[in-house]
């Protein structure tokens, strides 16, 4: 997907939303573990519910990856279902990958090819010929983890190194990287003061953030210093949605919460912008 058709699709819906999908199986209603995939189950039913009021979804690998072959399959069936059913949506592999070049290929292979996501998260600190192989996929984005949204990013992101903090070096250096125009970027909503700076050096790109919700960022502080002319945010929430209610209801229940949060990004897109 091109960042001009994921900002058509932000512009239809008047949200730029993106829910996570971060299944736990002791989390989900219990009467899905009947099922033979729970985990597509849950997924199935949450997408269902809520397409119509989000541009993206984020699976988090991780959620997958701790059950094993059973549950990469649950993975592959998620983003198949999401790229037959709704084309239209970004789909992001949260993998949080980088190796020495070669293996970026094969993980670029892996998430961008054969599961065919429109992006995947990757980590900036092997440098550029870990990002570029991302970087080599047309029409493909590579989402760099920035300033994440956790305790941790003050032990070395926010730390100066030669007079500048690391996360504004790293926003610095990747920009001159080869085909950088796919570039996106991690900020935590957490984290939405150092917004105005970082809008400094990258004035244009997407932003994907997490953080609101069950990390307690605030989306009005987020759009007030993050919003650029295009929008420019994916704001995440993953357990304040999809974790709305454990019983039959669970998926009109993670609706509920998602059309708040989309009535919300209404009123800061009218609040900042004039799209239609
Ligand atoms: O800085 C970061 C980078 C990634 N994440 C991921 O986003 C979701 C957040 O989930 P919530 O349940 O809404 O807190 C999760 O997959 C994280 O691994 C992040 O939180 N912060």
């Amino acid at each position: 997907m091109t960042t001009n058709q994921l900002v058509q699709q932000i512009k239809k819906k008047q949200s730029f939303l993106c829910i996570g999908l971060d299944v736990d199986l002791n989390k989900i209603p219990p009467h899905l573990l009947k099922e033979d995939d729970p985990i597509f189950a849950f997924n199935k039913a949450i997408i269902d519910a809520t397409h119509h009021l989000c541009v993206a979804y984020k699976p988090n690998t991780a959620f997958y990856e701790a059950y094993g072959l059973k549950g990469w399959k649950s993975l592959e069936k998620t983003i198949r279902y999401l790229n037959e059913k709704h084309p239209e949506i970004f789909t992001i592999a949260d993998a949080k990958r980088g190796d020495i070049g070669n293996t970026s290929t094969m993980y670029a292979k892996a998430f961008l090819e054969d599961l065919a996501f429109d992006s995947v998260t990757v980590a900036p600190y092997m440098g550029k010929d870990s990002v570029e192989p991302f970087l080599a996929f047309k029409d493909k984005h590579t989402i760099l983890l920035a300033l994440t949204s956790n305790q941790g990013a003050f032990d070395f992101q926010t730390k100066s190194i030669d007079g500048k903090e690391l996360y504004k070096q790293v926003l610095e250096t990747s920009k001159t990287w080869e085909n950088s125009q796919n570039l996106m970027y991690v900020v935590g909503a957490t984290k939405a003061e150092f917004l105005a700076d970082i809008r400094q050096i990258i004035p244009d790109s997407f932003l994907l953030v997490p953080g609101v919700g069950a990390q307690g960022g605030s989306l009005k502080e987020v759009c007030k210093y993050g919003m650029n002319t295009q929008v420019g945010l994916l704001i995440n929430s993953s357990r304040g949605i999809i974790y709305a209610s454990k019983e039959t209801d669970f998926a009109q229940a993670a609706a509920l919460k998602a059309e708040a949060l989309k009535k919300e990004m209404e009123t800061e897109i009218k609040r900042y912008l004039s799209i239609d």
